[in-house]
């Protein structure tokens, strides 16, 4: 693909992403598949989608020298400058007389003369004086939202509860890039066996501690190999592989899975059943079961019976059945994932966050009334804020005295997991900086004996 091409294929995706709420990763795997690009077109399209869109508001900061913030700007001008002074200030692959001059041809194409002067006249600036500095800024809490780019509502709300340095720490580790990791398929391959064929293939690969399933890819494109293809591996990141290791599904057990799809943690939960037993796999989106089908397929799994259905109503469909395992994991901000959905910094809102909680709390309460009396319930999320994690709980147990959170689970984890975390008396959280995983949250609930 030539230079000026690839380039407005990239203005076209961040456009997307920022107009149709598009989930950056989805959207960037589906054009790659479709455009046919090469493996270094692909490695730059995705670095500057993914670079432009996580450091949006340093990069504003830094245009705000030269635009007029009182200028009213066509999205894609603003967009088209944020990825030119991307690539100039944070990559070194390209000079930036070209990034200038394929901008420019750009604008060519989709404005008239004076925002083409413009926007030259914007970057040759930018190439000629530099960047405002950013440890200009006076107030640490707003140098901090500007320098890692996360909205300052969202800094401040940290800090409340996390304090200044684990903020700090969790905003830079959300523009690390981080590994992708895998589960093997135990009942097809052992992970001794699938490491020693990646080695072969020139991947490099070691296994993770968070689960005696899952295998870090740190090299290699685990997409386009034949385990991955055949059904043998599939992805996963290392946090949610805890959820099924701290559940304890066995075979023969009857298991509910209350928001399954795309069914990553309810393969996981049949694996370790070797197959045997049923899980019932819901979630209110019957598109999204059609995920948890074909993951079973792939996986080459059985005992998964995934229909939709509001987890709020479980308790009317399931009036004669109890469980022996739950796992509720739960919808949520997902302001967790931020590093590989860098969009969702910019999306959720405070509101969101509060919405959510009712929803979660809501599914938590009807899916625990199914649970068998020596049964487990786990409740997980991939999101840092306790209003939908340690207070969803709190209001459980406050609400369901019969149900105490058993502690015992944080004891079961691997020990270099336990001298690092911590377990409050909610349960635990994962922080993005810690394992370089996504940022999670579990706990293990049962009934008072
Ligand atoms: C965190 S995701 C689940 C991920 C899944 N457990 C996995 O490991 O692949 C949460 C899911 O809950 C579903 N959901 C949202 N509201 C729901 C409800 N009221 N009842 C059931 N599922 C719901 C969403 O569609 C979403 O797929």
């Amino acid at each position: 693909m030539k230079t000026a091409q690839l380039r407005m294929l990239i203005l076209e995706l961040l456009l997307r992403i920022e107009k149709d709420r598009s989930f950056s990763h989805l959207l960037i795997n589906r054009e790659i598949q479709k455009s046919n690009l090469t493996t270094k077109d692909e490695a730059l399209l995705t670095q500057i989608v993914y670079g432009t869109l996580e450091r949006k508001l340093t990069l504003d900061y830094y245009l705000s020298s030269y635009v007029d913030p009182t200028k009213k700007l066509d999205l894609w001008v603003k967009v088209l400058l944020r990825m030119s002074v991307y690539q100039m200030i944070f990559l070194d692959k390209i000079p930036d007389h070209a990034i200038i001059h394929e901008a420019v041809e750009i604008a060519k194409q989709k404005g008239h003369r004076g925002t083409q002067g413009f926007i030259n006249g914007v970057l040759r600036n930018v190439q000629r004086k530099g960047v405002r500095d950013i440890s200009e800024i006076s107030d640490p809490v707003e140098r901090l939202s500007i320098e890692t780019s996360h909205p300052l509502w969202l800094v401040k709300r940290w800090i409340e509860q996390y304090g200044f340095q684990t903020t700090q720490e969790i905003c830079l580790a959300n523009l690390e890039e981080k590994p992708i990791s895998v589960r093997i398929q135990p009942l097809r391959i052992a992970r001794g066996e699938a490491i020693q064929y990646l080695e072969n293939e020139g991947f490099q690969v070691k296994p993770s501690i968070f689960s005696e399933q899952g295998i870090i890819i740190e090299k290699g494109n685990i997409l386009t190999n034949n385990l991955f293809k055949q059904g043998m591996l599939t992805i996963q990141d290392q946090s949610s592989m805890l959820v099924a290791e701290v559940l304890k599904p066995e075979p023969g057990m009857t298991v509910l899975d209350a928001c399954s799809a795309p069914g990553g943690k309810a393969t996981h939960i049949a694996e370790k059943m070797k197959n045997d037993g049923i899980v019932y796999a819901h979630d209110l989106h019957k598109k999204k079961v059609n995920l948890i089908e074909e993951k079973q397929r792939n996986l080459q799994l059985s005992i998964i019976e995934a229909t939709a259905y509001d987890a709020r109503k479980l308790q009317d469909k399931y009036k004669n059945t109890s469980f022996d395992r739950i796992l509720v994991d739960a919808p949520c901000s997902g302001l967790g994932v931020i590093t590989s959905k860098p969009e969702i910094k910019y999306e959720k809102t405070a509101e969101d966050i509060e919405r959510l909680q009712s929803v979660q709390s809501d599914i938590l309460n009807h899916a625990a009334q199914l649970l068998k009396d020596d049964g487990l319930l786990v409740y997980s999320t991939c999101t840092i804020e306790k209003t939908e994690n340690e207070e969803v709980i709190h209001q459980f147990l406050e609400k369901n005295p019969e149900f105490i959170v058993d502690t015992s689970f944080f004891n079961e984890l691997p020990e270099v997991l336990q001298s690092s975390i911590g377990i409050t008396e909610f349960g635990v959280q994962l922080f993005p900086q810690s394992f370089k995983t996504d940022g999670f949250f579990l706990t293990r609930l049962k009934k008072v004996k």
